[in-house]
Formats: C-alpha cells, structure tokens, sequence
C-alpha cells in the first residue's frame, strides 16, 4: 500500500458522508450531476483502475452483461458455487482490511453483516467468516433460512466461529447506530429488482436511512448491474467492493474507496467475450485478488476514458 493510501486509510471517516461533504470532497456525484451519465446501447465500458500496491493506474471493464460472464464461469470453467462464494467472500474480506483496518473499526464498534437470501448474501457470510478468522469484531443478520447447501454449509462455519447472530433489525434506527460502527451490506445483489419484497421492505429501508458507513458487496442493494434504483429510496454505500470485474451501475456513484476483489477471469475468457481485465499485481498476495478502482472511473464516461488515456 502506498504511503498516500495509507494515511487514507488511518483517517477514514466512521460516519456517513452527507451529499454536501461528498461535494465539498471532491466527489463527483451529487444531485444535480449524479444522472448525467446516460447509458447507450454499447454493453461493455472501461475505466480506470490503480492498482493497490503501487501507483499505476490500467483499464478494466464495467460489465453490464452479468449473466453470460457467470454462464462461463460456472460452464466452461466449471466454477461452482461454493468456489466462487469462498474466492469472492475472501477477496471480499481482504479488500475490506484495506478499506477499514481493524484497529480503526474497533474504536468504532462492531461491524454488522446484513446477508441477504441469494448468491450476494452468500458473499457475505464468506467474508464474515474471513474477518471473524482475521479477528475483527462483527454481528451477522441472516433473517431468511438459507435455500442452498452452499449458504447452510457457511452459515454453520460462521456459527462454529462464534459470531454473534442478531435476530432482528433493530425498529430504530437509532439503536442501529448506537450499536454498529459500520455495516457490510450484502442483501440484494444484481439480479434484485424493485419493489422489495414485504418481508425485507424494513431491512432495506434501514440500511437506506441509517448515518452508520456502508461498505457494499458487487453491488449496492436495490441498485441493478447497468442503472440505479427508480424508486425514492436508494442506498449510497462509504464504499464498494466489486466482485470479479466491477458492475456499469458503480459509475453512478462516488464511493470513497472501491475495490475490486477476486481474480478469476481467464484471459482467454475475458478476450471471448470483449471484457478487458486489470492488470493484477504478481508479486504479493493480495495484488494477486485485489485491484482499487481509482474515483475518477466515476466521473462519467468521456472523463474516464480521458483520465485513462492521460495516466
Ligand atoms: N445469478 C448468477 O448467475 C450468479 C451470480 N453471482 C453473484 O451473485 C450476486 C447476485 O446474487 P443473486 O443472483 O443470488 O441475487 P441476490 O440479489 O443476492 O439474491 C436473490 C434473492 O434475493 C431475493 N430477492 C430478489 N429480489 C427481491 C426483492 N425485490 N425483494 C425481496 N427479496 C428479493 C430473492 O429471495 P427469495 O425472496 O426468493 O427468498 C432471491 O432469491 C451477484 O452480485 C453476482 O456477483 C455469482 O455468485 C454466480 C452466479
């Protein structure tokens, strides 16, 4: 990590950045700019991504056409579940480590782990797993009964770990923010699509109210691959932790830190199918998983091209 990105690290702010600090940060997204970006018909974008370990700074693709990068991932590479729940929940975590370092969450209190019913929440009870054996302290909500072996058989690891299981989400939202320092959500993923559900409309809602930090796994929840949510309610995450190349829809909105974890594309796979990949580091452990995205890849299109072009 360079130095810079180190001293960001130690002062990063524990609470929620309203829109006018955002702005008054630099940040390129607010109310009257946010949109501005419109989507065309071309499918696949690039933008500029800095590598962690050193100051470089590379391309990569913001995928909107998700379901046929999986349908390869799990047919021709044969990737299952559980393997790309366990890559991704661990690059998760260790982008995590990068965003909040322990010592500094810890003043904070815990983190809350919300894991939602389908693939996105399995995410997320890996990267518990993995924060819990890193030693971080973190509480997990897991309101639905897992659907798939692969989320029972991690869920039962996050229990052997002892992580505390929080039953319910707190009706206040008070309560949520006197209790958690930071909140990892991993609720809906890219297939989610409005209106929620009834029995998640709460939870949802919480997590878009709340001042307590929201560092999102893939995607923010309620927010689709390629457009952000129609309706009034939209979360806007601290942070961002892309899975495997990161989502159009991240171009939305400005995030402190965005990283992307989980290097399991084949080049040969990413070339059939026109994505263009980063260039991950080789030489220590995690620039081999973990790639961070640099803010100006959510200035909009021709800015991102131009910064690409210019680095
Ligand atoms: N899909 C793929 O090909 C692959 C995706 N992958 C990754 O997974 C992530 C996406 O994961 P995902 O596809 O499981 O979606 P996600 O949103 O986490 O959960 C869906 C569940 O949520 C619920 N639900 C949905 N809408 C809702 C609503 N409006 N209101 C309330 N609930 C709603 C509904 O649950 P139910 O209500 O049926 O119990 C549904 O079953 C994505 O980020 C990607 O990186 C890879 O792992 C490999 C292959």
């Amino acid at each position: 990590m360079s130095d810079q990105e180190q001293s960001a690290d130690n002062s990063a702010p524990l609470s929620r950045q309203t829109s006018q600090q955002q702005s008054a940060a630099g940040a390129t997204s607010n109310s009257s700019n946010r949109f501005r970006f419109s989507f065309r018909k071309k499918t696949q974008k690039s933008a500029v991504v800095k590598r962690d370990s050193e100051d470089l700074t590379m391309k990569c693709s913001f995928i909107t056409q998700t379901e046929q990068l999986f349908a390869e991932l799990t047919g021709e590479l044969g990737m299952t579940l559980e393997q790309l729940l366990e890559h991704g929940g661990l690059s998760a975590a260790l982008a995590f480590t990068r965003i909040y370092p322990r010592e500094a969450l810890a003043r904070a209190g815990a983190a809350l782990v919300c894991c939602g019913p389908g693939d996105n929440g399995g995410y997320g009870l890996a990267c518990a797993k993995y924060l819990k054996i890193f030693g971080y302290k973190l509480t997990l909500f897991y309101p639905k009964t897992p659907s798939k072996p692969a989320y029972r058989q991690l869920l039962n690891q996050c229990e052997k770990l002892d992580i505390p299981f929080l039953s319910y989400m707190p009706g206040d939202v008070q309560v949520l923010q006197h209790n958690y320092g930071l909140i990892i959500d991993a609720l809906f993923g890219w297939t989610f699509q409005l209106p929620v559900k009834p029995d998640l409309a709460g939870v949802f809602g919480k997590l878009c109210d709340t001042t307590v930090p929201i560092v999102s796994i893939d995607v923010p929840s309620g927010w689709e691959a390629d457009k952000p949510p129609s309706g009034s309610q939209q979360l806007r995450p601290d942070s961002l932790i892309s899975l495997f190349l990161p989502k159009r829809c991240s171009l939305e909105f400005a995030v402190r830190r965005h990283y992307l974890a989980g290097r399991i594309i084949p080049v040969s796979m990413a070339t059939k199918l026109g994505l263009r990949l980063p260039c991950w580091g080789s030489a220590d452990s995690s620039s081999l998983t973990l790639a961070l995205i640099d803010p100006s890849a959510a200035a909009g299109d021709s800015e991102c091209l131009q910064s690409a072009t210019h680095k």
